[in-house]
């Protein structure tokens, strides 16, 4: 199996940045951004100066503002938009899908109320059977990505054949991607490190240094490896690319934002003023701490971290108090 004709649905940083990675490994490749003058820029001018500026997009990507035209033909259907507008974009575009493409779905999260992982979301509102959707995780920070440094990343799908198709597809000199079969580790892996990484942000802005970012990140990884346990996932997918690969990229690097919201708040901003600054791009931990911790609490697993970003986020508890309150819980055994 082999794509060569691939659609990119949606223009943010990492839409972008993974469309350039398919063109650099010789696909044709259409984009397709909610504005008509985003489109026109990276198909005259090769730029997308509002998500990734100094970065010049190859010229066999183009892009258009309409749907079907970018569909049209498509044999891999790459759908970049956050998590909490997948449905209702995904509900538009259910229609113009290409019978038999492969979905392959770049968001980080799970959806609000549904509880639902993005390639459920998928599923459901395509109709596509879960063999052909392929999911994207790892740890690949977009400006990177699209700098051309090394990274790798994993493409997980119940179907290791149309796996093997996308990964062909993306491989390159600077992008190294692996298969999986564990479509629910990878996306939890993916979903959970945002709400970490939120909280590491939180430590650092409150003056706090590696020891304290270093413990976050761990009992991050242990609270989403309970839960995925739960899930149905495979635990070795959390010593993988999805899991702490992708935290130790997320929780420590200055260009997540995730982290940079976490910052914020602890530096004490209000949410609103942290959204304010992150003009329009999504922290997806801002949301997902609420679903996974509610996905936690019907699973009956503890997440403490996920609770605490959720109280922060949303409940207005101090984040001081939020660490006094994870410091001051019972003592316990490392695993248990
Ligand atoms: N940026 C990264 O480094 C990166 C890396 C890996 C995964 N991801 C994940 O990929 C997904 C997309 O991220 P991104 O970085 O491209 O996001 P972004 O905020 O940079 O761009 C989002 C894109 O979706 C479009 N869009 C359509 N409907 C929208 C709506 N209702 N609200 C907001 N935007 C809407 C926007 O116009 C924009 O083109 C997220 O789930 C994110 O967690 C991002
Ligand atoms: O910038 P963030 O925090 O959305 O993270 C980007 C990617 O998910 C890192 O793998």
């Amino acid at each position: 199996m082999d794509v060569q004709r691939i659609t990119v649905l949606g223009a943010g940083s990492w839409g972008t940045a993974f469309a350039k990675v398919l063109a650099d490994a010789g696909r044709d490749v259409t984009m397709w951004a909610r504005r008509p003058e985003v489109a026109a820029q990276i198909r005259d001018e090769h730029v997308n100066a509002g998500y990734l500026p100094e970065i010049r997009l190859p010229a066999n990507l183009t892009a258009t503002a309409d749907a079907a035209e970018a569909l049209d033909g498509a044999e891999a259907v790459v759908l970049a938009v956050p998590s909490q507008s997948l449905r209702a974009n995904l509900t538009g575009w259910r229609e113009l899908l290409p019978a038999g493409a492969i979905l392959v779905s770049l968001a980080k999260g799970v959806e609000l109320g549904t509880l639902k992982r993005m390639s459920e979301v998928i599923a459901e509102i395509s109709g596509a059977p879960e063999n052909d959707i392929v999911v994207v995780s790892g740890p690949n920070l977009a400006r990177e990505i699209a700098q051309e440094q090394p990274a790798a990343a994993v493409l997980a799908c119940t179907d290791h054949e149309r796996a093997v198709a996308i990964q062909r597809a993306c491989s390159g000199t600077y992008f190294r991607p692996y298969t999986n079969t564990d479509v629910i580790g990878c996306e939890l892996g993916g979903a959970c490190k945002n709400v970490i990484a939120l909280s590491c942000g939180m430590a650092a802005g409150m003056g706090y240094g590696a020891n304290t970012v270093a413990t976050l990140i761990t009992r991050g990884l242990a609270e989403t490896a309970r839960l995925g346990a739960k899930l149905g996932a495979d635990p070795l997918t959390f010593a993988g690319l999805a899991g702490v690969g992708d935290l130790v990229a997320t929780c420590s690097s200055p260009l997540s934002r995730n982290r940079t919201f976490g910052e914020r708040l602890g530096r004490g901003e209000t949410l609103e003023q942290a959204q304010r600054a992150a003009g329009g791009q999504v922290a997806e931990g801002v949301m997902s701490c609420s679903s996974i911790r509610e996905l936690a609490q019907t699973s009956g697993v503890d997440m403490p971290i996920t609770d605490a970003m959720h109280r922060v986020c949303h409940e207005g508890l101090d984040p001081r108090r939020a660490g006094a309150e994870l410091l001051g819980r019972q003592n316990k055994h490392e695993w248990s």
